[in-house]
């Protein structure tokens, strides 16, 4: 039987940036595109909003330009207004071919906000689509508030249907504007349309006010619609879109019938790098993507996993690009322990493990957090041994910091016995240890990793003398990790979570 194919258009350049405090530059949008397109294989994107700025046209016509070369140029959308003209110039300004005509999809926004009649809102869409065909614009209309305009105003979003039907457009976009559906809701309406419409090509846009953007999405493509609009992480307006590698997910394993283009393997990927460049967190237990998703805390689950995957489900951490991995703390047995030791390469003995886990237990008494890279300085505390070889260690380091002048440091680092002292400026006190730590590893034509997230935490409600944790993930070739530093010092503990790194490598 062949499968129904669903297309995926990814809006985390439009929708997503919409996420309060975001904003993406040129550069960024067009290296998120080029992944979108090229590694996860999505169908479509959405990278912006017509006259929005100067910085929007620069980063749509950088994308078009890529996108011509390669030939993608009909994949790339730019949300449109019914403006009388000047988004379809703005558009042929930057060479994009595709735009997504806003249009109203209820009464209540039509009456209330254009303050316009449907006669007079179709007509102005007419103009629109023949202005942009005339310079070669394919056209797909967006019906905003459809959702509501379903519940309240059926009349009016059938009367825009029938009219669209005669339009020289692509699709009808219909967004849950509000994220107002139920599943049930979201189903019974998609059905309808697709019942009454059946060559029309739809598209449904999910919200997330309610948590339901997923299920939502699952209902839609079971009512039959061609296409969903996704976004990494879960970016958007309010609450976010539909996430789209739940989504993904959701379709590979619930719906056998339907066929997706989505790269699952590239998916944490893409969102590492979403979520550096936007600064907007992956929460530690978002569904494929988060910290903690594929990590077995307690002990009966780790021991379970060595005996027939007892605690396994289809949601295997590879398929996404991941690792399974085990927490230490208090919840963590023995069993626990053992698969961080395999996954460093380190053999204990039995009495030694029972000395560690017990180690461990404490700690997680006393609510701290213990990684796979803080065993090897674990062990070698609770038994005395030295288990992780320094061959690189901070000898000592002075860190200025003083109004009008650049922050500096001097550091001296041992690498093998041999002393290195190098001093640096830059742009914060860290900036200026790791560019004096660079010149040092130049001696050794050694190189050190990228840094490529840096995230601080203090215990929340507490003042400023509390501890801080600094997490820096590092990558070097193909291989990303984390360390993890603890001082009351801000720039002491991201030393900390370095000199961990320096042996690491
Ligand atoms: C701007 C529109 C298309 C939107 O994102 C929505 O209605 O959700």
């Amino acid at each position: 039987m062949s499968k129904r194919k669903i297309e995926i258009m990814d809006t985390t350049l439009r929708d997503g940036e919409q996420t309060s405090g975001v904003s993406f530059s040129a550069t960024e949008k067009l290296t998120i595109a080029q992944l979108l397109l090229e590694e996860l294989k999505v169908d479509r994107i959405e990278i912006a909003s017509t006259r929005v700025s100067e910085g929007e046209f620069k980063a749509v016509k950088g994308i078009t330009e890529w996108a011509t070369k390669k030939g993608y140029l009909d994949k790339v959308e730019v949300l449109s207004f019914v403006d009388n003209g000047l988004s379809v110039k703005w558009m042929k300004d930057t060479g994009a071919k595709v735009q997504n005509l806003l249009t109203k999809g209820s009464l209540n926004h039509l009456t209330y906000q254009l303050k316009k009649t449907p006669e007079q809102h179709f007509s102005e869409i007419q103009k629109v689509i023949k202005l942009a065909e005339n310079e070669g614009i394919q056209t797909n209309v967006y019906l905003e508030d459809w959702s509501n305009g379903m519940r309240n105003s059926q009349e009016y979003v059938y009367q825009f249907l029938d009219f669209l039907e005669t339009q020289a457009i692509e699709r009808v976009l219909l967004p849950d504007t509000l994220g107002v559906l139920s599943p049930e809701e979201s189903f019974e309406f998609l059905s309808d349309i697709r019942g009454k419409y059946p060559k029309m090509h739809i598209d449904f846009h999910a919200h997330n006010d309610y948590d339901l953007g997923v299920s939502n999405a699952l209902e839609a493509v079971k009512a039959g619609v061609d296409g969903l609009h996704l976004t990494i992480n879960g970016m958007g307006e309010r609450a976010g879109n539909a996430p789209l590698a739940s989504v993904v997910a959701v379709i590979n394993d619930f719906l056998p019938e339907v066929k997706i283009n989505v790269n699952e393997k590239a998916l944490f990927k893409v969102s590492k790098l979403v979520e550096t460049f936007s600064g907007f967190r992956i929460p530690v237990n978002k569904p494929i993507l988060g910290d903690n998703v594929f990590t077995q805390t307690a002990g009966i689950h780790a021991d379970g996993d060595s005996k027939k995957n007892l605690y396994f489900n289809d949601l295997l951490p590879e398929r996404f690009g991941r690792k399974r991995k085990y927490a230490l703390g208090k919840t963590s047995g023995k069993a626990n322990i053992q698969k961080n030791l395999q996954e460093l390469g380190l053999q204990l003995n039995d009495e030694d493990v029972l000395k560690v886990t017990q180690r461990i237990i404490e700690l997680g008494d006393k609510k701290e957090v213990v990684t796979k890279e803080d065993l090897p300085y674990i062990i070698s505390d609770v038994l005395d041994s030295n288990i992780y070889e320094e061959r690189i260690t901070i000898e000592s380091y002075v860190l200025t910091h003083s109004k009008g002048l650049k922050p500096s440091t001097t550091v001296a680092v041992k690498i093998d016995g041999e002393l290195f002292e190098e001093h640096a400026q830059g742009d914060g006190q860290f900036d200026a240890f790791m560019n004096a730590l660079r010149k040092v590893y130049k001696h050794k034509g050694l190189i050190l990793p990228k840094l490529t997230d840096y995230a601080v935490r203090i215990p929340p409600g507490s003042s400023s003398d509390a501890l801080c944790e600094t997490v820096i993930r590092w990558q070097i070739d193909d291989k990303t990790f984390k360390t993890r530093g603890l001082d009351s010092d801000q720039t002491v503990s991201a030393i900390k979570a370095t000199q961990k790194m320096l042996n690491m490598v």
